[in-house]
């Protein structure tokens, strides 16, 4: 038998060739980026990564092997689309998000649609000159803010009993609404109401991004787009999910993170999930 330290140091040689080669791939994977960065064109190519994963599979010689390399190749090939990600934002190709900053908001002359649920936090939160209009529920806020009979809509974030948002949220997604701020009464019980409008607002200093994006039920599928938050070291709060299609079986996932849209990790990841993703939105960048 041999010893376990030369293995471990044949390993090495290996595992310093296999960096090697690695860090002359990203090189070449640059020049793609400098490539993509003149001609406008994605970076992520579905086509060519699948036929990809299809010839290095193919040069393995056991189905053992050939399932690791495949994984392996998906991996190296996720890090290089990453790295694009990167130099096309230093390259200022972020296409703005249509977030328009604002140091405040404005309620002068504005109404405000609430439900019973959100009366007594919406007459604390809007100054007394905010006319407000009472709704039965969520949706009927939205039908009214949708009609433009108020600006803003005021509402309890969770539902009372299951303490989920993927509901609410799902709605302002559909509705094409947007959050603007995340009220919480103090100090208990902490109930946690959203003020949404139309308009795609941010408040400077806004340190919480909603998203939301689609994904078939495949193995890996959510594990790949989660990997642009990993990457870029952003902290997730929250994930929750709703089916959106039982025949091919679809979710979509709703996601709080820390930051603001202007953070180079923020814009990382969202080039990556605009390009990847199904259907990405953001919900509001927001306090
Ligand atoms: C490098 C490219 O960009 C992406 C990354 C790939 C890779 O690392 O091999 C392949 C296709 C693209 O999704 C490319 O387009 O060739």
């Amino acid at each position: 038998m041999k010893d376990l330290l030369d293995i471990r140091k044949e390993i090495d040689g290996i595992d310093r060739q296999i960096v090697e080669l690695f860090e002359n791939r990203m090189v070449l994977t640059t020049q793609v980026a400098e490539y993509k960065i003149s001609t406008g064109k994605a970076v992520f190519d579905k086509e060519r990564e699948v036929s990809k994963l299809d010839s290095v599979a193919a040069l393995a010689h056991s189905d053992f092997n050939s399932h690791g390399v495949r994984e392996l190749f998906e991996h190296i090939m996720s890090v290089s689309r990453k790295r694009q990600y990167q130099l096309l934002t230093e390259h200022g190709k972020f296409a703005p998000t249509g977030f328009v900053e604002v140091k405040e908001l404005d309620f002068t002359h504005a109404a405000a649609a609430f439900i019973s649920a959100s009366e007594e936090a919406a007459k604390s939160y809007f100054p007394e000159e905010c006319g407000l209009q009472k709704c039965a529920d969520w949706r009927e806020a939205c039908d009214v803010l949708q009609r433009e009979e108020v600006n803003f809509a005021f509402l309890p974030m969770q539902d009372p009993t299951s303490g989920y948002v993927s509901a609410n949220y799902n709605l302002v997604a559909e509705y094409g609404f947007y959050i603007l701020e995340k009220y919480e009464t103090s100090p208990q019980p902490k109930d946690r109401y959203l003020l949404i409008s139309k308009d795609r607002v941010t408040l400077s200093g806004a340190d919480k991004i909603s998203i939301c994006f689609e994904a078939p039920d495949a193995c890996g599928s959510l594990y790949h787009l989660m990997s642009h938050l990993t990457y870029n070291n952003l902290n997730m709060n929250r994930i929750e999910s709703i089916v959106i299609s039982r025949d091919p079986l679809d979710y979509r996932f709703f996601m709080d993170l820390s930051g603001n849209l202007n953070d180079s990790a923020i814009k990382n990841a969202v080039l990556g999930l605009r390009d990847e993703a199904r259907n990405f939105k953001i919900l509001g960048n927001y306090r």
